[in-house]
């Protein structure tokens, strides 16, 4: 098999006018096809159901993206049929085989690049960089867990001994439900979905239920990739009903969960406990929330800083598990950093996602209600600096918000919001912003901007976050380049897009022959 060897795409910024010419026609077509149904795929059959789940536009919640059936109960148990039935075939495919397939998926989703992007500005209310950078990343997970898995299909080295030969090889585990969140509603559902397939396991995923519709959209094109039906089964519907279901259910064998805290907290206990029928201790996999912290010392860059705060705060509308929701300022340069946090702030614009603005709308009401209520505990326990408001207009907009004088204990410090909410935290020196940059329970990503080597060493010890980043952003982990999973309660470090992810949905069997 030849292949390019992987390399991250490179993320669109619409400079060009043939690119701006293409989102803009690619808008216009998806706006076209607003309104279709999308049924459940189980086994390669389309199934309908009498219960819908309908998704709408954040910049215009009138607006219906599309309707996607939804599972219950015995669509469950069809599914996960489906795909041991499609495991008795996929698990003993060639490696190359395999890989192939989901070569030819980057091969199609990058030719529907464009058209991708416009269903996550319209479904999600990403601007088009932000939709461009979950695409590319889709297309990245892709192409890198089809060309990891080739390094497994000879087995592992093992010792020679005398008088036996002796063997070891990797096996998939079976059929794992995959659980999505909707804020990289294309990329992480891919990952997750494709990462087990790629070593020959079959999934169920069922993805938020807010953004069907771009799922629904990878399944089309895994089809036409060639995968052979039941490998990867199509199944919306509700978290608490179906996805509960799904996680203890006896024949599931693992379960890959991104999302928040609280929900991963309750497949944990659930997949740990042994359902009748079970033969298997379930493996379980947590990608969750974080409250990511960014120290910015008196030696630092302070424009560099500045900027990186506003990127990593207030990208999708702070709705990123790698957002900066803590800004850790030591008190030498806490006014001039302030002044340009502010000022760079201020100028944002906040618009409908097809016009392309700063920030979209946040994801739906539940978001909005949540973020609101967070800047109201905000009022009470900071200083409002800018912002703090619903905006004008049909969608959930949200001005971007900064609270200043905010103790590290407080709830807006050390409860994941994810919205445009800043929590601006002074304190007199580096020890200090780095005791209070460790100071939550999460430990997803975190930065320093700092031109101190001893600084930037020690927090390369001492930081503890799964994801550390000096002197740039703290969002934007690239596949392969900076593997991507938290530390403590964020999560159990799986590390998609690392070397070494794939190992997760593989168990290692040890043969033995005496001559
Ligand atoms: N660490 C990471 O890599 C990462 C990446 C993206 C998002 N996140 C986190 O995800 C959260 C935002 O996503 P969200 O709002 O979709 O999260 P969520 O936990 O509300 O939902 C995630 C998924 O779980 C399902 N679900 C809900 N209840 C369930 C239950 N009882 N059993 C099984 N499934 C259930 C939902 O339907 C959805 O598909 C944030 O906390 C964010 O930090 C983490
Ligand atoms: N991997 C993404 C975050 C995913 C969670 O929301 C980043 O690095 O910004």
């Amino acid at each position: 098999m030849t292949a390019e060897p992987y390399r991250p795409e490179p993320i669109e910024t619409f400079q060009s006018p043939e690119a701006f010419e293409a989102m803009r026609k690619a808008l216009a077509e998806v706006r076209a096809q607003f309104g279709r149904h999308y049924p459940l795929i189980i086994g390669g059959e389309r199934v309908h159901t009498q219960a819908t789940i309908t998704s709408t536009n954040p910049s215009n919640p009138s607006e219906v993206v599309g309707v996607s059936a939804k599972a219950g109960i015995a669509e469950a148990d069809a599914a996960l049929d489906a795909a041991w039935r499609a495991f008795k075939t996929w698990r003993d495919w060639p490696q190359e085989h395999r890989s192939r397939v989901l070569l030819k998926a980057a091969q199609i989703m990058k030719r529907r690049q464009r058209e991708l992007e416009a269903w996550l500005v319209y479904e999600i209310g990403k601007n088009w960089t932000e939709a461009a950078a979950d695409v590319a990343e889709a297309i990245d997970f892709t192409r890198y867990y089809a060309l990891s898995a080739l390094k497994y299909k000879d087995g592992a080295p093992v010792v020679p001994y005398p008088g036996e030969d002796n063997e070891a090889f990797y096996i998939p585990l079976g059929v794992g439900v995959v659980i999505a969140p909707w804020n990289f509603p294309l990329a992480i559902l891919t990952g997750m979905t494709l990462a087990p397939i790629a070593v020959g396991n079959c999934v169920v995923a069922k993805p938020a239920e807010d953004t069907v519709v771009i799922a629904a959209k990878l399944f089309e094109i895994l089809e036409e990739a060639g995968l052979p039906a039941g490998v990867a089964n199509y199944l919306p519907g509700e978290g608490g009903e179906v996805g509960a279901y799904l996680v203890q259910h006896p024949r599931t064998r693992f379960i890959n969960f991104t999302g928040s805290l609280e929900v991963g907290l309750k497949i944990n206990e659930s997949a740990a406990r042994l359902s009748p029928g079970q033969v298997w201790i379930k493996r379980v996999f947590l990608e969750l929330g974080g409250k990511d912290g960014l120290i910015v010392d008196e030696t630092a860059d302070i424009a560099a800083a500045a900027q990186a705060t506003v990127q990593s705060a207030f990208g999708f509308q702070g709705q990123k598990c790698s957002a900066a929701s803590r800004l850790i300022v030591v008190d030498g340069i806490y006014d001039q950093l302030m002044e340009q946090v502010l000022d760079r702030t201020e100028s944002l614009i906040v618009g409908p996602a097809e016009e392309n603005p700063d920030m979209g709308p946040v994801a739906s009401a539940q978001q909005e209600k949540t973020v609101l209520s967070y800047i109201e505990i905000g009022q009470q326990e900071a200083r409002l600096a800018l912002g703090g408001r619903r905006l004008e207009g049909g969608g959930y907009f949200i001005s971007p918000t900064v609270f200043e004088n905010v103790s590290p204990d407080a709830r807006i410090a050390q409860e994941e919001i994810f919205g445009p909410v800043l929590s601006v935290i002074r304190v007199p020196d580096f020890d200090t912003a780095l005791e209070v940059a460790n100071g939550t329970r999460f430990g997803l990503t975190g930065g320093v901007f700092s031109r101190k080597r001893e600084r930037l060493e020690r927090a390369r010890r001492e930081f503890h976050v799964g994801n550390l980043y000096f002197n740039r952003k703290i969002t934007g982990a690239l596949v392969g380049v900076q593997p991507f999973g938290g530390f403590n309660l964020s999560g159990t470090d799986t590390k998609a897009g690392g070397p070494d992810y794939l190992l997760n949905f593989l168990q290692m069997k040890s043969v033995t022959e005496r001559f």
